[in-house]
């Protein structure tokens, strides 16, 4: 028998249309100490579309999103109440691991965080070893060319995969790191502002990058960018805190429609850039 355990494959391309699965956030609320930042947030994310979650600053959006993949639990003083479930199992469920979670709902940040003097190759695999995979070196090689591709990065790294990740553009690191959180084959993958430190260039790139992968994961972005918002999602979620409210969805649905006929006042005047 093979001493290497089998890689859990990403949905192959030349094979069927991959299953794509579903997020429910149901009635969550979040506190930092006894500072309410939620108020009873329910939002689906339907499965293969890019969902945007947009508002004003400091209103629970980065919150929210870290309470998706158990990243708020991180934080001492942190609490929450609700329910978030995938494919309708709650990813708090007590007898569920937390590496699952984060397995199946990766995480892309503002800024790049590549390992800076780990080599290309060694960094989009290196969730392997934090989920225990253990895989052999063809195994190895597939999955970092499959990663690259899908994060549009394999035709620029594929002659230098043995270099520092650190050594590549910003816009580069960005999409080794979504490379890196493809390779542990995701379900849903969340972006907090992944393009707030990036050139207008290299935003079209992560953007061009979302909609091709939105054939493979359910995307989850936070943006302050109106535009991209109506270029990359399918469905909006409006979040707003009033003077010292906790945050709230104001409105959610079709990004078309909420960038063209919003239904409440507040979305058309911060869609509009009248306030926030
Ligand atoms: N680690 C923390 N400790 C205490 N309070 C926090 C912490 N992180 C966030 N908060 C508070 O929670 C509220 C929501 O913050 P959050 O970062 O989720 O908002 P946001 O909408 O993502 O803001 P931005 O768009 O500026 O990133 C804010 O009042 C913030 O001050």
């Amino acid at each position: 028998m093979s001493s290497f355990e089998t890689i859990d494959r990403a949905p192959s391309t030349a094979g069927t249309a991959p299953a794509l699965s579903t997020l429910d956030a149901r009635e969550v609320s979040a506190w930092f100490g006894d500072h309410k930042v939620l108020d009873k947030v329910s939002l689906t994310m339907p499965a293969g579309q890019v969902t945007a979650l947009i508002g004003p600053s400091g209103c629970g959006k980065s919150t929210f999103l870290r309470i998706l993949n158990r990243m708020h639990e991180l934080i001492p003083i942190a609490s929450l109440a609700g329910e978030v479930l995938l494919d309708g199992d709650d990813i708090y469920d007590p007898g569920r691991k937390l590496i699952d979670a984060r397995r199946h709902i990766g995480m892309v940040f503002q800024k790049p965080n590549p390992f800076p003097a780990m080599s290309i190759y060694d960094n989009t695999i290196a969730g392997l070893k934090l989920t225990g995979t253990k895989a052999s070196r063809d195994e190895k090689d597939e999955l970092v060319e499959r990663s690259l591709t899908s994060a549009g990065l394999w035709k620029e790294v594929k002659d230098r995969l043995r270099q520092p990740g650190g050594g590549l553009s910003g816009g580069q690191q960005q999409r080794l790191c979504i490379a890196r959180s493809l390779a542990v084959t995701p379900k849903v993958l969340l972006m907090d502002e992944p393009c707030s430190a990036l050139d207008p260039t290299s935003t079209r790139v992560i953007e061009e990058t979302m909609t091709e992968l939105q054939k493979e994961v359910t995307i989850v972005i936070v943006t302050h960018n109106m535009q991209q918002a109506q270029r990359v999602s399918q469905q909006c979620a409006f979040f707003l805190a009033s003077q010292g409210t906790p945050g709230m969805i104001v409105e959610h649905g079709d990004t078309d429609a909420m960038f063209t006929e919003p239904q409440d006042e507040r979305t058309f005047d911060y869609v509009n850039g009248r306030f926030g």
